[in-house]
Order: C-alpha cells, then structure tokens, then sequence
C-alpha cells in the first residue's frame, strides 16, 4: 500500500535517514522502532509531508508523495497522530474531531453563509460521525467539554478519534502510548487491536516494546538513520543486529 524507497534525509549534514527503504502491507500494523535519535519521527514526518526528504521516493496510491504538501495526506486517506498532540483546546471534543472530516464537509464560505437545508442536513451527519467517533475511544460524556481541560489520556483519545474519523486508508501513529498509565495503555491497545481487526493499515512509531511485539504483524527497525531490520516480531527479537542496536546504546548510556 505505501513503498518508500531510497528515503534520505540530511538535518546539518548529518544523515537523519540514510536509504531507507520498506513497504507497508495493507490491512496490517508495521512498528517502527530503534534507539533514541534513530530517525523514527524522522520517518513518520517524512511520510506525512511534515518534512520533506532530500531524496527517494514514498509511493502511495500510485503518486510519489515525497516533496508534496501534508494538506494532500487527508485527501488521499492518510491521518495521523503526534507525539505532542496537536489539539485544539478552546473547541468542544465534537469540534476537535470535525476537524479531521474537514475534506468531507464540501463547504464554501458562500454556502456556509446561506446554510442550505441539504447543508444542514450534510453538518448534522458530519456531527453524527463525530460523536460515533468519540463513542469509540470512550468519550461520548465529554463530548461538549473544551478539549484543553482533558486529562492527558483523554486528549491522546480524542487524538485518535480525530485521525480515525474519516476511516483513513493509512493511520500513522507516532507514540500513541507514550505518557499513559498501564491501564491506559492497555485500553489504546485494545483499540489498536480492534483497528487492526477490522482491516485498518496502520504505521506505529512506539517505544513500549511490549506493545509493539504484541501488536505488529511487520516491525522495521531503524538504528542512525539506517533500516537494519525488516519482518515479523519472531524474527526481529532474534535478529543479531537488532540486539546488538539495543545493546549498543545501553552501553553508551550506561
Ligand atoms: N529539525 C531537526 N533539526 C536538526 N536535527 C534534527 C531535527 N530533527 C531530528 N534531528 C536529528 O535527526 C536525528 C533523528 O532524530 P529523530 O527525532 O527522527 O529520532 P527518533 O528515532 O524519533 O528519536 P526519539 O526516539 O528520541 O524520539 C537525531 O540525531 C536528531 O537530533
């Protein structure tokens, strides 16, 4: 479904990502995982348009997307989450998730001023999908709240609400877990799983090693910039260089 290939990217004449290259089967979640400073955000800004890379190419849905702006992902079917959630806290929970049906809604300004019945109609739909949404991930209480006065689990919920919404063809999720208690944990995990059931592509940058080795049909793994590893959780726990990548780097730190 997405091919990246020969995938550069240079920050000071330092490499970032050095050729990477990795295709991401439908219908299946790959990890992306590696060391600190590996490249993973790197990668995953990459692939949602947040960064352009110096060279290569990020095939998807037959277009190179390499180079092209972030606002063309959506329209493709490509959502994604951040590290740092990009929320906006004056707007209800609602409002937030609307936000990521924007291509849907078809509005001019024109339109929005004469607010048309078949208009109306289209809003309470779009408001119905939001809601079903927020359902979903446990939040149909909150649904009116400003999203600023969410605890932090709440706000990475309402995150994946907004990226799921528009059933993304490719969800990327840059740490989804990161910062949640176990509990929480374990519930974002529950609705990966039921994502990955139900035939969504998923791309997962994750730290939790537990998670990733539990979930991921395909893992990558990346180690200063370059892919060392590609393939199943079995073999990648095995692999030699991957061990000695972790390895490595607990000695430099140690
Ligand atoms: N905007 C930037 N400007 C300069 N250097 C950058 C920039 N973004 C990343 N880097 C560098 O590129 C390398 C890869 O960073 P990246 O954040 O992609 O790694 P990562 O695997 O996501 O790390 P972490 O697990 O710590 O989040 C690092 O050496 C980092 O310092």
């Amino acid at each position: 479904m997405l091919h990246l290939e020969q995938v550069s990217k240079q920050f000071d004449g330092l490499p970032a990502l050095a050729q990477v290259s990795f295709a991401v089967p439908a219908g299946q979640l790959t990890a992306i995982i590696g060391p600190n400073g590996a490249g993973k955000s790197t990668l995953i800004n990459a692939i949602s348009g947040q960064l352009r890379p110096d060279s290569g190419a990020i095939r998807f849905a037959g277009r190179d997307l390499a180079g092209q702006p972030p606002q063309l992902r959506p329209r493709l079917g490509i959502q994604r989450t951040f590290q740092n959630l990009r929320l906006f806290p004056q707007l209800s929970l609602v409002d937030n998730v609307l936000t990521g049906l924007t291509c849907d809604a078809g509005r001019s300004l024109l339109m929005a001023l004469l607010r048309p019945p078949y208009l109306r109609h289209r809003e309470r739909q779009l408001r119905l999908r939001a809601l079903a949404a927020l359902d979903r991930f446990g939040l149909t209480d909150k649904a009116d709240w400003p999203a600023g006065v969410l605890a932090y689990g709440d706000k990475k919920r309402l995150e994946l609400a907004r990226a799921t919404v528009s059933n993304p063809r490719l969800l990327l999720l840059d740490e989804p877990v990161a910062g949640l208690n176990a509990v929480e944990s374990a519930a974002v995990a529950n609705q990966l799983r039921q994502l990955r059931r139900a035939g969504q592509t998923l791309v997962l940058v994750e730290h939790d090693m537990a998670l990733v080795m539990d979930l991921a049909d395909q893992v990558v793994v990346l180690d200063s910039g370059r892919c060392i590893a590609c393939g199943p959780p079995a073999a990648i726990r095995r692999n030699p260089l991957v061990l000695e990548a972790y390895l490595g780097n607990l000695e430099a730190t140690a």
